[in-house]
């Protein structure tokens, strides 16, 4: 098994003390990773620091086994991602987007992005302007252009939001068809606690800055009625005992 992502001591405190601490994840090749919590948690910090898009104060992060911040291009470009609502050129069409986020990847063709527009539901609307798209619409379309380039690893923040129900059996089938198909390994943050039972392999929880515990799902089944059983039940032990960051 190869090593996809590995945070040592991962530390990021905001001005207002707020922030996480001494996060270590490691995350194996064809996992399919669900990091829960509470809202202000810290899960989408988790995510701008392995993706660079903050610094850490302390800590580090390594994509394939090497340093996010020595070798970022290299890294990131392995690496697809949706964090926090994706910010488009609305007057672009679907298919135009695609084909600007295709500039960093030749070996992309026409085929490739209809397949993937087809495969988020957007295909019949490929020639629309972004700026009258749902948000939903939105959400998938920054799903299709996380996944375009086939990436070996995909993290995605929230990525339901907005999704309808069919939306949401859509992103379900996306994940399996990626993880069955090419092995991709999955960081997933989401409060969707039923489809990340289903999707993933292994959760994390995020409580209060901190990486409070984390397990296979696979085992935790075996002893909780489900992973929302669990949950609650982890929260209600760290708010006994809650270490602030
Ligand atoms: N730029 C910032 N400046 C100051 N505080 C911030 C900033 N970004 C996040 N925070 C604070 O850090 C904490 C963690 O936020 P973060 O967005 O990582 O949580 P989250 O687990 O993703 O929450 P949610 O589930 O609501 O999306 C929160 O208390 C938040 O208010």
């Amino acid at each position: 098994m190869n090593t996809v992502l590995a945070t040592n001591q991962l530390t990021k405190q905001y001005g207002n003390q707020r922030g996480i601490r001494d996060i270590q994840l490691e995350l194996q090749s064809g996992d399919i990773y669900g990091l829960l919590g509470p809202n202000g948690a810290g899960k989408t910090t988790i995510l701008k620091l392995i993706t660079g898009l903050i610094r850490p104060d302390r800590g580090t992060v390594q994509l394939f086994g090497q340093d996010l911040t020595e070798h970022y291009e290299h890294g990131m470009r392995r690496v697809g991602c949706m964090i926090e609502s994706a910010d488009f050129h609305e007057f672009l069409t679907a298919s135009q987007y695609l084909r600007l986020v295709s500039q960093f990847y030749p070996e992309l063709t026409e085929k490739h992005r209809e397949e993937v527009l087809d495969r988020v539901g957007l295909l019949a609307v490929r020639d629309r302007r972004i700026r009258g798209f749902s948000t939903g619409m939105k959400q998938k379309l920054a799903l299709a252009a996380a996944i375009l380039p086939k990436p070996e690893f995909v993290i995605l923040d929230e990525p339901t939001n907005g999704l309808d129900i069919e939306g949401t059996v859509m992103f379900r089938e996306l994940v399996k068809h990626c993880s069955e198909e090419r092995g991709t390994t999955f960081l997933i943050s989401s409060h969707m606690i039923h489809e990340l039972e289903q999707l993933c392999s292994r959760v994390g929880i995020i409580f209060d800055g901190k990486l409070h515990t984390e397990g296979y799902v696979s085992e935790l089944l075996e002893h909780n009625q489900s992973l929302e059983q669990f949950y609650i039940h982890e929260l209600q032990q760290a708010k006994g005992g809650t270490v602030h960051v």
